[in-house]
């Protein structure tokens, strides 16, 4: 038999999350002019106390001393600190009241707000040991009893001492004195509680650093109130994205870890093993290599619409979803593709660098306005739609090709062949997806069916074009002008040198790949694709997902969740359902969605079940992937 485990916790800012002293100043000197100055010198007071930097004893008489409290203050810091239990704890209830004669509060606080907070928690009055103040006639503190030995210094050490648990003693809390207990062997592992605060010199002299009580919990094999804890959850966020991104991730309660550039395969084979959620925008490929080495990644996001640059399939094929954002940068990319359309229109690439070259050369030749000319779109989707409105409303005729049949908005005219759209018109804008097969789609061939004199635009996808035979097309004067946004190759960060085959040419707009880069889209992104993974993470929604069957869930309630991925073959709901009535499981609801390739089977079942259920279930010839939500 496994020892018996004691759980000694402490109150200020690990079981709340703030210092009640410093709460109790603002309280009972709320009418005060120099209250600020007095919450001040309390915190300082704690602090050093928490640090080890004064004894406990002096802090704890400096306080008091300055507090002016009475039994009312007490009524209503009560109230207040019940508002602030720590969350894990507060999702952790049912844990501390199964388990209340192992659980202890040992604090240096003081049990008149103490006890009424966590009794709520079922924590039993007998396991509380803290100090009492005493009142005058009136009700006003005029001190604490300084007999009780949690007044001393090493008070917690000596209570412990007292108490003289015979099991495992397991220390929670954010302070030196909590430390102390372990250091004086009076507890085997001291856990510094780092949810509400983190003060190096606990953290540093810890057994383990515990971001929350599931963190505790989860470590020592014990039931909790999450079926994994967040702070486990590893995210790696690559190529810059929005720190929006990273402020909604760390809120969540995730570790993310952020890097400016890109990753090369060998590099990122080697970060991805303990990673669980990667954001990645267009320079990072994830390959198969790179997937085979994902041994903990649950989803892949991708902070931009593009998703060629991951291997879908062999993702797919692991059960790690992947998701996008599919329409935060489209307008951005219409506003730059129409503002280079006009430039280029006007020849004002050329001028620019004639004008910086010190010549002067006014001329209106060659140069159009925008209206009434045709403009081509190939690629009919969230972009080349939305631009096609543009367009038009600047007066703008407008055509599109797509391979797909797709409705025309406005006055957009459809054409049927590729052919026919570049026979037709005066400016062609490329907007297709990456797709493999569209790999060098537009070449020599094609610029030859353009309109000589024509426009073209490129802010795709790099290797959709044949830049060698854009570069032929705009030497020849085939073409009037052309803008490239995105390269066959690109450098990885800001600091590598570009190189192309179309650097030097004559009325050439280059980007390096900015058509999303906007702070609106760079900020809807960064709220889209985070809300999106942690849902995935929390609830099993892949709605909106890139490779996954599309399903949107219900909200989980009272129940647990089991996500079941398993490879499209004939008969596995079956199997599952077989399985859960073998083991007399009742089924609240039951969700399937399958693509070629993949099945996704959600089951939510009532929270009381033989835990063999789930080795029962990932032995399911065919299962990928098999997660518990609760
Ligand atoms: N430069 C930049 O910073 C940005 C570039 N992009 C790129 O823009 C492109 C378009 O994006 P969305 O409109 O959101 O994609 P989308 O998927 O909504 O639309 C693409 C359309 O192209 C069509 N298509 C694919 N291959 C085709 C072909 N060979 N011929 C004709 N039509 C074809 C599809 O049927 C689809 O309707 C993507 O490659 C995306 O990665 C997107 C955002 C920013
Ligand atoms: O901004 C980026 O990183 C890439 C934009 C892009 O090409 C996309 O959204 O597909």
């Amino acid at each position: 038999m496994s020892e018996k485990k004691f759980f000694v916790i402490d109150f200020d800012s690990t079981f709340t999350q703030v210092e009640a002293l410093d709460v109790l100043i603002e309280i009972s000197h709320a009418e005060n002019p120099d209250k600020e100055d007095l919450a001040n010198q309390v915190k300082e007071l704690t602090d050093q106390a928490m640090e080890g930097s004064l004894s406990f004893d002096e802090a704890l008489d400096r306080r008091v001393k300055l507090l002016d409290a009475n039994k009312k203050h007490i009524d209503t810091l009560v109230s207040e600190l019940k508002g602030k239990v720590s969350d894990s704890f507060k999702r952790n209830k049912e844990f501390l009241s199964q388990n209340a004669e192992d659980v202890f509060i040992v604090s240096n606080g003081f049990k008149d707000f103490i006890t009424p907070v966590v009794s709520e928690y079922g924590i039993l009055e007998q396991n509380i040991f803290a100090n009492t103040f005493t009142y005058d006639v009136d009700g006003n503190i005029n001190g604490y009893d300084t007999e009780n030995l949690l007044t001393k210094p090493q008070g917690k050490v000596a209570q412990m001492k007292e108490l003289d648990l015979k099991g495992e003693v397991l220390v929670i809390g954010d302070g030196y004195t909590d430390y102390e207990i372990r250091k004086e062997g009076m507890a085997d592992k001291f856990y510094a509680f780092t949810e509400n605060v983190s003060r190096p010199s606990v953290v540093e002299n810890a057994d383990m650093v515990a971001p929350n009580l599931d963190e505790i919990l989860y470590e020592n094999k014990l039931p909790m109130a999450v079926s994994y804890p967040k702070s486990r959850i590893k995210v790696l966020l690559l190529e810059n994205v929005h720190p929006n991104a990273k402020a909604t991730l760390e809120e969540e309660g995730y570790q993310v870890e952020l890097h400016k550039g890109a990753m090369d395969e060998e590099e990122l084979s080697e970060k991805i093993k303990d990673v669980s959620i990667i954001g990645i925008r267009s320079k990072t490929n994830i390959t198969k290599k790179v997937l085979e080495n994902a041994n903990r990644l649950m989803a892949i996001g991708t902070f931009c619409i593009g998703t060629n640059q991951v291997d879908l399939e062999t993702a797919q094929e692991k059960g790690i979803a992947v998701f996008n954002a599919p329409f935060s940068n489209t307008r951005s990319v219409v506003e730059l593709a129409l503002g280079e359309i006009i430039m280029l229109m006007r020849n004002i690439p050329d001028n620019i660098e004639m004008m910086h070259q010190g010549k002067w050369n006014k001329s209106a030749t060659g140069s159009f306005e925008i209206r009434n000319k045709k403009l081509g779109i190939i690629g009919y989707g969230n972009i080349g739609s939305q631009l096609s409105v543009i367009a038009e409303a600047v007066g703008m005729e407008v055509y599109y090709y797509d391979i797909i049949e797709k409705l025309a908005l406005g006055n957009a005219k459809k054409c049927t062949s590729l052919e026919e759209l570049l026979n037709k018109v005066d400016v062609v804008s490329l907007h297709v997806d990456g797709r493999a097969e569209n790999k060098s789609f537009f070449g020599a061939k094609e610029f030859a069916m353009m309109k000589d004199g024509a426009t073209f635009v490129n802010l795709a996808r790099g290797p959709v074009v044949d830049v060698q035979a854009l570069r032929d097309a705009l030497d020849s004067g085939k073409l009037k002008g052309a803008g490239v946004d995105v390269f066959p190759t690109e450098p990885k960060n800001n600091q590598e040198p570009f190189k192309s085959v179309l650097q030097g040419a004559k009325n050439l707009i280059l980007t390096p790949h900015i058509g999303g880069s906007t702070l609106e889209a760079q900020e809807n992104i960064a709220e889209f694709v985070p809300n999106k993974l942690i849902d995935y993470v929390n609830t099993g929604n892949t709605f909106n997902s890139v490779n996954f069957p599309n399903l949107q869930l219900p909200q989980l309630n009272n129940a647990h969740r089991l996500l079941h991925i398993h490879r499209n073959e004939a008969g596995v709901l079956a199997k599952i359902n077989s399985i859960m009535a073998d083991y007399g499981i009742n089924i609240v609801g039951q969700y399937l969605k399958t693509n070629e390739k993949i099945g996704y089977v959600i089951t939510d079942i009532d929270k009381a079940y033989d835990p063999k259920l789930i080795e029962a279930l990932k032995e399911i010839e065919g299962t990928i992937k098999l997660r518990v939500l609760y």
